[in-house]
Order: structure tokens, then C-alpha cells, then sequence
């Protein structure tokens, strides 16, 4: 039998055909909406449509959505008119909706896995690039344009060029505090923001294999920060356990049988990819962007790259852009860059354990300067907080906000103002992403509070013992 990648079984399963030009069509076994869906339902409208399966169809209000309360009033008109659309549309056409005051809205990539929509094997899509997050599930999933959400919507089917494979094998163990997000910047930064150009990434290896779930589904975020199509790891033992339970997962016989098919949905021995890359876990640090591109990114104690040693001229040109933006001189330390904001949340980084890591440097440390910790997810927020994680983000200075988008992409007004230096547990920092004029560092969460307590970027490994800050104020 010829040998099969875990990401052709899944790709074969739910193809329909294949047509002359080598396009396949495609079974959408679970299709996620957002505010932005909008044009795709007008075009529906617009040709007197039914979306063919609503009970596969799920909307989620998260991109627009107000997170300093609950109350649409603290919105422009605009944003409340996309949160409205969102709300008729999925009511006219019988979809089931997460809205802004359901217990289960948050950040679609946030709430598809949590409540046990996203499963191993399927085939998910989203108008929404961050969809590959969900393939940290074994799930195959990604983002699609506008055009092909409404075809999704009006035949649950999509046509896709199968893409390219690419295979991140990850070993060996991460040293104390390097996560799932250092994993991510580290490879992007060695392969470069184009490296993954239309591939599909399986993600393999013992790193892989020890992360948590919530781990793979930062690292599956990422993945489309380095062009690729899509990012996966194969299901586990821990994905079986995550998925126990969740609401919408199957339930005792039907969970058995499916948890079968699941653990067979691995990449063959002899099976092959385009592209093969090996990564040493030991290599990777705490890292951080210190430009304006995921690939501009550096371990924490490293200096800033010199323009004069990029490889080509056209990088150099690039790297001296990105300084002059971001405010910065090559050769400086990383961790003499002053911040002026940070922001905790998004669907790279708001799972709970994420705010847990935070929470554990911030416990008790003050903040310098401001900043807001949005969870995930509504369901994130009650855990947090029934745990006491509010309590730790707010005394020591920050703002404890609702679920959504937030300060990751501004679309609710939760921005930075313009030259504004902000640490960030998000997965974008191209020029003007959380603000006109905002400059941006992607890090972890843990990284990011450790950039509060000192108000420079910090190693939080190296942060002075909280014993050792309350003697020193006796
Ligand atoms: C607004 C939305 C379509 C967009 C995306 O596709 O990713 C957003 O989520 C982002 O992160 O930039
Ligand atoms: S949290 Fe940020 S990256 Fe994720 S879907 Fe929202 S805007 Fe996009």
C-alpha cells in the first residue's frame, strides 16, 4: 500500500473529485463565522441562497466585540453594526451563534476547540487565517477568502489545489520557561516569513509530542505567519483526553470508536514530504521580534541584528526599514528596549494556560506600565478567575478585560497610540497592526509580564525573586 503523510488521509477522506485543472473538491465537515462573514452572506443574498448546512455552520462574535464590558454602547457604530449582521444573518439562515453575551463566545480559534467542535480528522475552514490553529488537534484546517465562505455556506463543499507538505520534526527537550510560542518565532526566524509558502506543516518530533494541546494549538497558530497553508500534529493519547468531555465531542461508545480512528490518523513510516526540517529544542530560547515581520525575531539575549550582516542587500534594505520603524539601533541589547504597553490575550496566547504563566510572574510584582489581559474565551475567563488569576493580573496593575480580539488587531478600538512600544502575546507585528504608527514585540505570555514588571523587554527567567523585591521594601 503506497504510503500516506497523516495529512493525505485526511485530505483523501474528504475529497469528492478531482477535476481536469487538479483542483479537488472538498467535504467542510465544520465551517466557522465571524463578524467578517458578512460579504460572504451578502453574496448569498444577493443570489436568493440557503446556506445548505446550517448545523455545520457555527458563528462566534469575537473580532468587533467591546472588552471593556459587555455593552455594545462602548463601540463605534460601525463595530456594532458588524456584531449585529453577524447576529441576523446566523439567525435568518438558522446558524448556531456564540454571541457577545453567550457563556461559550470568545476567539473562534479559541472556542472551536474548547467546546470539542474542533476534532481530530476533519476538515475545518474559517474566513479567518488563524484557522490553522485548530490543526493542533489533528484537525486539517485553514483559512479561505470571502468568495469561498460563501461557497462553503451554499454547498459545504470547497474546490482546493491540494498543497505541498512540509514536515517540522522537533526534538529534544525545551529548557525551563521556553513554550510553545518560542518554538514558533524561533523556527519562523531561522526559516524566514516565506519559508512555508503554500505547504501544509505536520509538526513532529518528542518536543511536539510533550507540549499540552493548548501548546500545539499556539504552535498550529503561527504556522500561517510563515506562509503555510495549514499546521498540524497528529492525535495522541493527550488529544483523546482533551477531548473527553467536551461539549460537542462524541460521548462514551461513539468517543471509543472515534478515539480508534483517530490514534490510525498518523504519518506512515516510509511516507514522504517536500520539504523536511529538523530542529534541536536546546537551540531555542525565550524569543522575541524585534522587527516588523514574525522571521525578525531573536532569542531575548541576543543583540539586534546589524543591517551590514544581513545575507543579501534586499535583506539589509528590509532589516534597516524595520529599525527605522520600530525605533530601534542594530547592535543594541534586546533588553534595553523600553515598553510602554503590554497586551495578554488573542488566539495565540489566551488558553488558560497561557494566563496561568503570566499570572506566575505577575504574583506578587507590580506592573511599571499598563496593559490589558483579555482570556480567549468567556469560559477562559471563568476559569481564570475562579482560580484567582484576576485578582493577580489586576493587583498587580492591569486590566482585566472580557474575551476577543482586542489589542491583537485594534478592530474594537482597543489600540496603541502611534510610536507606542507594546509587548505582546499576539502573532502579528507588521507596521500598524495594533494601531497606526504601534510598534510591536511578539513574545509569550510569561514574557510579556515579566515586560510589565520592568517595563523594558526581560528574560523572565532572570527577574529578581519576590522574596528578594519584599525585603528590599521592608
Ligand atoms: C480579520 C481577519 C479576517 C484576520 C485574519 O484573517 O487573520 C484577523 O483575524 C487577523 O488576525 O488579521
Ligand atoms: S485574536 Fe488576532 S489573530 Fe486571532 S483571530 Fe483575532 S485578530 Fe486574528
Amino acid at each position: 500500500m503506497s504510503q500516506q503523510t497523516f495529512f493525505d488521509k485526511i485530505w483523501q477522506a474528504h475529497e469528492i473529485e478531482v477535476a481536469d485543472d487538479g483542483q479537488s473538491l472538498m467535504w467542510v465537515d465544520r465551517h466557522f463565522v465571524h463578524e467578517g462573514s458578512f460579504h460572504a452572506f451578502n453574496k448569498l443574498t444577493a443570489r436568493s441562497l440557503p446556506v445548505s448546512h446550517p448545523e455545520l455552520t457555527f458563528g462566534v462574535a469575537d473580532h468587533y466585540v467591546p472588552t471593556r464590558s459587555r455593552s455594545l454602547g462602548d463601540l463605534p457604530l460601525k463595530s456594532q453594526n458588524m456584531i449585529q449582521m453577524l447576529s441576523t444573518n446566523a439567525h435568518e439562515h438558522g446558524i448556531r451563534l456564540f454571541d457577545l453575551h453567550d457563556s461559550r463566545q470568545g476567539i473562534v480559534h479559541v472556542v472551536g476547540p474548547e467546546l470539542g467542535l474542533t476534532l481530530p480528522g476533519t476538515f475545518i475552514v474559517c474566513g479567518d487565517s488563524h484557522t490553522s490553529t485548530h490543526g493542533g488537534l489533528g484537525a486539517l484546517a485553514f483559512g479561505i477568502g470571502a468568495s469561498e465562505v460563501a461557497h462553503v455556506l451554499a454547498t459545504q463543499t470547497l474546490w482546493q489545489t491540494k498543497p505541498k507538505q512540509m514536515r517540522i520534526t522537533i526534538d529534544g527537550e525545551l529548557a525551563e520557561g521556553v513554550t510553545a510560542k518560542d518554538i514558533a518565532l524561533h523556527w519562523i526566524g531561522l526559516l524566514g516569513a516565506d519559508s512555508a509558502r503554500g505547504h501544509a506543516i505536520e509538526y513532529a518530533g518528542s518536543t511536539v509530542s510533550a507540549l499540552t494541546i493548548e501548546g500545539r494549538l499556539t504552535l498550529c497558530n503561527l504556522s500561517i505567519e510563515a506562509g503555510g497553508r495549514c499546521g498540524m500534529v497528529a492525535p495522541d493519547e493527550k488529544t483523546l483526553n482533551y477531548l473527553t468531555g467536551k461539549a460537542f465531542a462524541p460521548r462514551e461508545d461513539d468517543f471509543i470508536q472515534a478515539g480508534q480512528h483517530w490514534l490510525g490518523l498518523v504519518t506512515d513510516a516510509q511516507a514522504t514530504f517536500d520539504r523536511e526540517v529538523h530542529i534541536n529544542a536546546a537551540d531555542i530560547g525565550p524569543t522575541v521580534t524585534w522587527g516588523v515581520s514574525p522571521e525578525e525575531a531573536i532569542s531575548v539575549n541576543s543583540p539586534i541584528p546589524d543591517p551590514s550582516h544581513a545575507a543579501h542587500s534586499a535583506k539589509a534594505k528590509q532589516w534597516a526599514s524595520s529599525l527605522d520603524y520600530m525605533g530601534l539601533t542594530a547592535g543594541q541589547s534586546l533588553q534595553d528596549v523600553l515598553i510602554d504597553r503590554v497586551f495578554i490575550g488573542s488566539c495565540t496566547n489566551a488558553r488558560l494556560e497561557d494566563l496561568r504563566s503570566a499570572a506566575q510572574v505577575l504574583q506578587g510584582r507590580k506592573c511599571v506600565i499598563p496593559g490589558i489581559v483579555s482570556p480567549g474565551s468567556s469560559s477562559v475567563k471563568a476559569l481564570a478567575e475562579a482560580e484567582g488569576l484576576d485578582s493577580i493580573f489586576i493587583n498587580a496593575g492591569l486590566e482585566w478585560h472580557e474575551a476577543g480580539c482586542s489589542m491583537c488587531v485594534g478592530m474594537n478600538g482597543d489600540l496603541i497610540g502611534p510610536g507606542e512600544r507594546c509587548a505582546s502575546s499576539t502573532n502579528r507585528n507588521f507596521k500598524g497592526r495594533q494601531g497606526p504608527g504601534a510598534r510591536t514585540h511578539l513574545m509569550s505570555p510569561a514574557m510579556v509580564a515579566a515586560a510589565a514588571v520592568t517595563g523594558r523587554i526581560t528574560d523572565f527567567r532572570q527577574l529578581p525573586q519576590v522574596d528578594a523585591i519584599q525585603e528590599a521594601a521592608l
